[in-house]
């Protein structure tokens, strides 16, 4: 990849039991001929995308701002580590004024020519209350720049993980109601039954990008239900790739879709062959008919 692949030395950042279970996840995927990962982060604008980039890679990598973001996107961040080079890459984000931006994803297409994807982090927030057509029309948009085989390759990731959940509801059941509405929206965005999934279903993971992240003992960042979410992140991403499906490579073909021009061709001979034998044929007989009928033509 034509990226400059530096040094990951970020990973020295996180706090020891964290960088452990990092390392030992990279030895599995290597044991299993997994010598690099491409990571692509997409979602709508504000989400946390650029947030969660800088945490996976321990550095800030990307500029994360409150408001609209005017860092160049997208970028692919490339670190490598004992012979495993790990490429993320941030996205620019995909609403612009209330609808899809299209110009942005083909922006996106572009640039990951002759790439393959081999995870998709879909990053939304978990404290969003709603889930609305336009979550559907983000996933159909990337559904079909990609095809629907991403989501064999996609997680949700959900930012603004460390919330006081509203009207009395446990955390347990404000993140399985917020993580059950969003998944059917991808499911529905996607086009897949729940039984065509491969394997379970797409997993949601959860994520607290901010300084004031609560941490355990190890002094690892944990989320509400205690769980060391970079670690939890990086195993996610790790089981995805070993769940037997196939990365998404992003060729010429995929980013100009079908050619219109070749659109229904093969029907071509077949209603040559319909209009022959029962248009053009019947009218012959019929006129044979009407000829053989007429004993005098009829202007005598
Ligand atoms: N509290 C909290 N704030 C977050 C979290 N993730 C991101 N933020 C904040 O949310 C704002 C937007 O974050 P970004 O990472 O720039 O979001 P983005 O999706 O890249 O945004 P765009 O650049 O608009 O596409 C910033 O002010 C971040 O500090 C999180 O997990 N918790």
């Amino acid at each position: 990849m034509a990226s400059l692949i530096r040094e990951w030395t970020g990973i020295q950042q996180f706090p020891s039991a964290t960088q452990t279970k990092m390392l030992e996840l990279l030895g599995k995927l290597k044991q299993e001929n997994v010598n690099s990962l491409t990571i692509l982060v997409m979602g709508k604008g504000g989400v946390g995308k650029s947030s969660t980039v800088n945490s996976i890679i321990g550095e800030r990598v990307v500029a994360v701002s409150a408001f609209q973001s005017e860092g160049p996107r997208p970028v692919m961040v490339s670190r490598s580590r004992a012979g495993f080079t790990l490429n993320v890459i941030d996205t620019p984000g995909l609403v612009e004024g209330g609808y899809v931006n299209d110009q942005a994803l083909e922006i996106i297409k572009r640039f990951l020519l002759n790439k393959t994807i081999d995870v998709l982090l879909y990053v939304d927030r978990l404290d969003a209350y709603r889930v609305d057509n336009l979550d559907r029309q983000v996933v159909r948009a990337i559904t079909e720049s990609f095809g629907k085989e991403i989501w064999n390759r996609g997680l949700v990731v959900l930012t603004h993980a460390q919330l006081s959940p509203p009207d009395a509801l446990s955390y347990e059941d404000f993140f399985s109601r917020r993580s059950e509405a969003l998944l059917k929206v991808v499911r529905m965005g996607a086009r897949i039954k729940k039984q065509d999934m491969q394997g379970s279903s797409i997993p949601v993971v959860l994520v607290e990008n901010s300084g004031r992240c609560n941490k355990n003992d190890c002094d690892e960042k944990i989320v509400p239900n205690g769980t060391a979410w970079i670690p939890n992140l990086v195993k996610t991403i790790a089981e995805i790739v070993s769940n037997g499906s196939k990365g998404i490579l992003v060729d010429k073909k995929l980013i100009e879709g079908p050619n219109p021009n070749e659109r229904g061709k093969i029907w071509i001979p077949l209603i040559l062959a319909f209009q022959y034998f029962f248009i053009v044929k019947r009218i012959q007989r019929a006129i044979k008919d009407d000829i053989a009928k007429e004993s005098k033509p009829a202007w005598e």
